[in-house]
């Protein structure tokens, strides 16, 4: 049997963390005494991806280099990290600073990176995504697909709502059939070839937070390529508020004992 090509990653952790409204940059904020990006890539490591790149804030290179060193695989062995800067403008931007750094990570992973490589884009933010999402994602991508979204269906009513300001009062325009709705996490898979493509199809776009594409998917979308999804996990949350942060501090500490939460 063939050994499949190792799947690479990257890692967007270069927001600020508006939203939580912490001191320094967010994914440097502990969740059950480790900082997000670490517990993010080292359970990344978990899952086999051969080398991941990080994408952080220009003024804490410094502090992520050593918030992510010595991660290592499930056999024990030291995975490359690239810690590389992102942009502040948007996650998009800071994606594609994080492509850019790709090929030297792939080189120092002793990696290939041809069109069909798998590449990973996760949110640090997401930093207790099980081991066993991110290798179905891969498994998928393996097989063949293009592009790889995990999400979860949707449990609230949601409404279309039309222009004014966002606290309202707002007109409802629409209920969409919830059904056929999906919310969507990361870690998001791709061939590298389609990644890519995407990417640079939609460069001018990434410069601010209104233009940018909010995941990677929906600019392989734009291209009009197929984007596949696979169920997600609750573990997958996102950290954005104060709240989520609990929440997560929550399910790290409990799966961290053993109780074997997570799952759907
Ligand atoms: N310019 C940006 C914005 C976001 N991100 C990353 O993209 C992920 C999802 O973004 P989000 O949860 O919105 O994080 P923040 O931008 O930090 O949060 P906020 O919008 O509240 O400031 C996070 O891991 C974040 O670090 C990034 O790399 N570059
Ligand atoms: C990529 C993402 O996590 C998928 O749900 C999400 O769109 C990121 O949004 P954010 O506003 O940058 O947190």
């Amino acid at each position: 049997m063939s050994v499949p090509e190792p799947a690479l990653a990257v890692v967007t952790a270069a927001g600020s963390g508006t939203r939580l409204g912490c001191e320094g940059p967010k994914a440097l904020v502990p969740v059950a005494g480790e900082p997000m990006v670490r517990r993010a890539v080292r359970l990344l490591a978990l899952a086999g991806i051969a080398g991941v790149v990080v994408t952080a804030p220009e003024e804490s290179l410094a502090a992520f280099r050593v918030a992510v060193e010595g991660i290592r695989d499930e056999a024990g062995a030291a995975i490359p990290v690239e810690v590389t800067a992102g942009s502040a403008f948007s996650r998009q931007a800071s994606v594609a600073r994080g492509l850019d750094a790709l090929p030297d990570l792939a080189a120092r992973a002793g990696a290939a990176l041809d069109d069909a490589t798998p590449v990973l884009v996760h949110d640090a933010a997401r930093c207790l995504t099980p081991p066993d999402l991110v290798r179905h994602v891969v498994a998928v991508v393996r097989s063949g697909a293009g592009a790889v979204v995990p999400g979860l269906p949707v449990t609230d009513t949601l409404k279309q709502v039309g222009e004014g300001p966002v606290e309202g009062p707002l007109p409802v325009v629409g209920t969409p059939d919830r059904t056929r709705l999906r919310a969507v996490q990361t870690p998001q898979g791709f061939r590298w070839g389609v990644l890519r493509r995407a990417h640079r199809a939609a460069r001018g776009r990434g410069g601010s937070e209104s233009t940018a594409a909010t995941d990677d998917a929906s600019l392989v979308e734009a291209l009009g390529l197929t984007v596949v999804m696979v169920p997600g996990d609750l573990m997958a949350l996102k950290v954005t508020t104060r709240s989520d942060l609990l929440l997560a501090g929550l399910l790290a500490s409990a799966d961290d004992e053993g109780s074997g939460l997570g799952g759907k």
